[in-house]
């Protein structure tokens, strides 16, 4: 922590600052950057906890904003040092337009972008996904691939497509002059399967086990890996890359990194498990169990959760010293208390 208010000299900015991920990533940059003096957490919708966040020694400065409009998102920019875009529409149900899709993630990416280049902020970190990358249309598995392992990375849905065109806008824009001459760095976090507390389909799954009499039904093949990061390993690998980015900026600049931890290699279904099971649920066979999850399935899902989607690389180690901040243990529990505090539980 800060031994004085002169070591406190750093404005953040955090886009999304309100969703999932972007608490995490709030909550950990005030616990773990001591050279914070300003946050400014950006979102669409802005969330009743960040009041308790405003009577602490970093001036929490709340903005309600859209990332599709331009003006408000260079006002939100305008003299931040780093800015951490997680902001972006999560959507792979169908519920919103690709054309609404495209404009939030791609636009509203190149929005934050300008607003960098035009306000002279010289650090920007983008939330990217795996899905940049896979599971492909041709369900082709990535077993415990790195940032070079080969894949034909070829996408048809709306919100991997719009991920893969803003990471490489963020990419792009590497080395560009930002105001007052020097270059702008950006590098891209790549999350697999992100779970931990707060995450709404896992809530979503322990409420529809609850109505199902303590049960859930398995649909997937136990033998499929799918990659899951815990959310509080995701918000530390973007506070250290924001930390480390102004020094390494020859190396780390237009960079992309998985988000990995010690988290299992498991089915989708099986590691669910590790913290449904010990809230009650039991995962049981049945003959046609598709029909249960129907709203969250069509072929994109069922796609993702059939093919085998998992990393193993030690690249965030390497070029930034990046070691998990929570073991698989901390992280499980972390996780199970907080389903046992969602409503309905046990
Ligand atoms: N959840 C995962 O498993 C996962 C995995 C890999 C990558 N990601 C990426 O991480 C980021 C955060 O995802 P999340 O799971 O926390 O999602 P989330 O929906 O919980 O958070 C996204 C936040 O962005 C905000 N937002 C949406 N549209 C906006 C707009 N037009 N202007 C300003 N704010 C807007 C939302 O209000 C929300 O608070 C996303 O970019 C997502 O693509 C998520
Ligand atoms: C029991 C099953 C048949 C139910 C279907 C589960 C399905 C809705 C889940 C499975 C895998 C999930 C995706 C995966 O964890 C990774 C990501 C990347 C991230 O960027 C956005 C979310 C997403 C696509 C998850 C969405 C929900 C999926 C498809």
């Amino acid at each position: 922590m800060a031994d004085s208010a002169e070591t406190q000299e750093l404005v953040y900015l955090v886009t999304g600052g309100c969703g999932f991920l972007g608490e995490h990533v709030v909550r950990m940059l005030l616990q773990r950057e001591p050279r914070l003096r300003e946050l400014r957490i950006f979102d669409l919708h802005l969330g009743p906890w960040l009041e308790e966040l405003k009577t602490g020694p970093v001036q929490v400065t709340a903005i309600q904003g859209d990332v599709t409009q331009a003006h408000e998102v260079a006002a939100a920019v305008a003299g931040a040092h780093v800015v951490i875009h997680t902001a972006g529409l999560v959507d792979v149900f169908g519920k919103t337009s690709p054309e609404t899709i495209h404009e939030v993630n791609v636009q509203g990416t190149q929005n934050v972008i300008e607003a960098c280049v035009q306000t002279g902020t010289r650090f920007l970190i983008y939330t990217s996904s795996m899905e940049v990358v896979g599971p492909n249309t041709k369900g082709q598995p990535f077993y415990r691939g790195n940032e070079n392992t080969p894949y034909e990375a070829v996408h048809r849905h709306p919100y991997p497509c719009s991920k893969a065109l803003a990471e490489q806008l963020v990419l792009e824009a590497n080395g560009r002059e930002v105001l007052g001459g020097l270059p702008l760095v950006t590098c891209a976090l790549r999350p697999t399967g992100i779970y931990g507390e707060g995450h709404q389909i896992m809530r979503d799954f322990y409420h529809q086990g609850l109505r199902l009499g303590g049960r859930l039904f398995r649909a997937i093949p136990a033998s499929v890996e799918h990659g899951r990061v815990y959310v509080g390993n995701v918000a530390w690998m973007h506070v250290l890359v924001a930390r480390e980015l102004e020094h390494r900026a020859a190396l780390m600049g237009g960079q992309v990194y998985f988000c990995y931890d010690n988290s299992p290699y498991k089915s989708y279904e099986d590691f669910n498990m590790e913290f449904l099971g010990p809230c009650g649920l039991l995962l049981q066979w049945l003959l046609r169990p598709l029909m249960l999850y129907a709203p969250l399935l069509n072929p994109y899902t069922l796609a993702v959760a059939n093919t085998t989607f998992t990393v193993s690389t030690d690249k965030a180690r390497r070029h930034f010293g990046y070691e998990p901040l929570f073991s698989w243990e901390e992280s499980r529990t972390r996780t199970i208390r907080w389903v046992q505090t969602v409503e309905g539980s046990a």
